[in-house]
């Protein structure tokens, strides 16, 4: 029991410091999940650039060096893998039991979301995109009017129902009787998903801490089985431009056997794997652009250029419009403001089990032994994002900060005057690079595009100071705001 509880570990010769905390066990758990930021940073100025934590029974060992982290990204998955942690986590909050090649089929699917596959999943969610934005202002008696709403509320709902809506098929014709009616039901279907998906997020950090609350556990269990039930292998299987992507994981995991109860599973693991960071995203996007006004100027004008290269306009009961990827491959504003936002609030944790004992070698040469069965984390948010060197003024937005002089995209950046390979990860990095990332930027900047050619915005505060994050969402991908900001828009003509 006392080994169990961590009492008996010590740090051995070559090991990194190790810290265990007072408390047997939980080590250090309360300070890191109350403010990782903060407790890291602690840690760091107490031990230096590489040291061991103890937190909920693991010893996690975080390596706070960026020239170091390719050598956790990189290697092999005999000796560093999170498979093992997601494996862990996707049962304790989605209910799915991985598959042993698991890996396997993510990547056999991943092609979808890239290259080829990107066309036209860009081209569905173009088309779903606009029907929302204007159909939700089409239902509003006095268009010209200025509409109010949160902007985390609109931003999330609009980019929620689109990604969801061109991911997982719409309803078809033939059961709906025609293709108004079919397009009405996948409009009010997926705002009421919207809303379930927005609750069962909210108690995610909590779920993964196995710190819920009696109710909320059983509020987690009913949502649960909601979306289980909605994303069951019949009902997608019955829906119409289902994407490749999701076709794909439903086949191959078919043909391994696996029951279809499991398959509906896997597919709410993907559903919260590809919307619960393109809300947040685009809501910081839009406010950073609101809140800046030569941001916003200089955003707009590339938006308005594209249009006017491409022969499009934009007019009362005209067509909608076509934006390739091809097209946003030439906004390197837009892409930088996107980037810049995502370094912002982008506080993903990295962590890998370590699957053997094994000797690491940090960039400058310091060699430290490292256990089996203990784990190795990164924090790109304090070693990268925020790092005062890598990213000058680190907490101001500063929407051209990865522009070079001549307008393209910047990709140098240094730190001790040695060029700095992962200079944003808000993607992760290495051999689980998130698979969606070429599809979300799109989506964000299909997103912004659309609500800058069609609607004038602004805060209905202009002096809207940034709001407070919520804590326990860092550690996880994109930071939520602790309270919804109000913004107003109206239709441009
Ligand atoms: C702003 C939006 C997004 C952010 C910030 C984001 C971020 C991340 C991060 C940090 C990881 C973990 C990588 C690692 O541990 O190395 C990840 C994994 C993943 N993401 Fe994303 N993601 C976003 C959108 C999407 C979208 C739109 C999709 C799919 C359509 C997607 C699909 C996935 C999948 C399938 C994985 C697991 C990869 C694996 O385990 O091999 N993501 N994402």
């Amino acid at each position: 029991g006392l080994h169990l509880l961590g009492v008996f570990r010590r740090r051995r010769p070559k090991e990194p410091p190790l810290d265990k905390g007072h408390i047997p066990w939980l080590g250090h758990a309360l300070d890191f999940k109350n403010n990782k930021v903060e407790f890291l940073q602690k840690m760091q100025r107490k031990h230096g650039d590489i040291f061991t934590v103890q937190i909920g029974g693991n010893c996690i060992t975080f390596v706070m060096d960026p020239f170091s982290f390719g050598s956790i990204l990189n290697v092999t998955r005999s000796k560093m893998d999170m498979n093992p942690i997601v494996k862990q986590l996707v049962a304790r909050a989605f209910g799915y039991h991985h598959l042993e090649n698991e890996h396997k089929v993510m990547e056999a699917t991943n092609k979808h979301l890239m290259g080829d596959g990107l066309v036209v999943l860009t081209q569905t969610m173009m088309k779903n995109l606009q029907n929302l934005m204007l159909h939700s202002i089409g239902t509003v008696k006095n268009q010209k009017e200025w509409q109010y709403d949160g902007l985390l509320h609109y931003s999330s709902n609009t980019v929620f129902q689109a990604g969801y809506l061109s991911l997982f098929g719409n309803e078809t014709v033939k059961s709906m009787g025609s293709k108004e009616k079919a397009e009405e039901f996948d409009w009010v279907h997926s705002e009421e998903l919207f809303n379930e998906f927005r609750k069962y997020d909210s108690l995610f950090p909590n779920l993964v801490y196995a710190m819920l609350s009696l109710k909320d556990k059983l509020e987690a269990e009913r949502l649960k089985r909601l979306f289980w039930n909605v994303l069951s292998f019949k009902k997608i299987m019955q829906k119409d431009n289902v994407s490749r992507w999701i076709i794909d994981h439903l086949q191959l995991r078919q043909e391994q056997g696996m029951a279809e109860y499991m398959q509906a599973r896997f597919m709410f693991v993907l559903l919260w794997g590809s919307q619960s960071n393109t809300g947040p995203a685009s809501f910081w996007l839009l406010f950073f652009l609101m809140k800046h006004p030569e941001a916003f100027k200089a955003v707009k004008e590339e938006v308005e250029k594209v249009l006017k290269e491409t022969n499009q306009e934009v007019k009362p009961g005209g067509p909608l419009i076509n934006l390739t990827r091809d097209m946003l491959m030439k906004t390197p504003i837009l892409d930088s403001t996107v980037e810049e936002t995502l370094r912002l609030m982008s506080a993903p944790g990295l962590i890998r089990a370590i699957m053997q004992d094994m000797d690491f070698k940090m960039a400058d040469g310091r060699e430290y032994a490292l256990r089996k069965g203990d784990r190795i984390g990164i924090f790109p948010y304090i070693s990268v994002h925020m790092d005062l060197e890598i990213h000058p003024e680190p907490h101001q937005f500063k929407y051209d900060r990865f522009l070079s002089p001549d307008g393209i995209r910047r990709t140098s950046f240094y730190k001790n005057g040695k060029k700095v390979k992962y200079f944003t990860m808000p993607w992760g990095g290495g051999i689980s690079m998130c698979p969606g990332r070429f599809l979300a930027t799109n989506e964000l900047k299909q997103f912004v595009f659309l609500m800058l050619v069609y609607f004038d915005i602004e805060l209905v505060n202009a002096e809207e100071e940034n709001p407070p994050i919520d804590q326990n969402r860092v550690g996880f991908g994109i930071v939520h705001p602790t309270r919804d900001i109000q913004f107003r828009y109206k239709l441009r003509f």
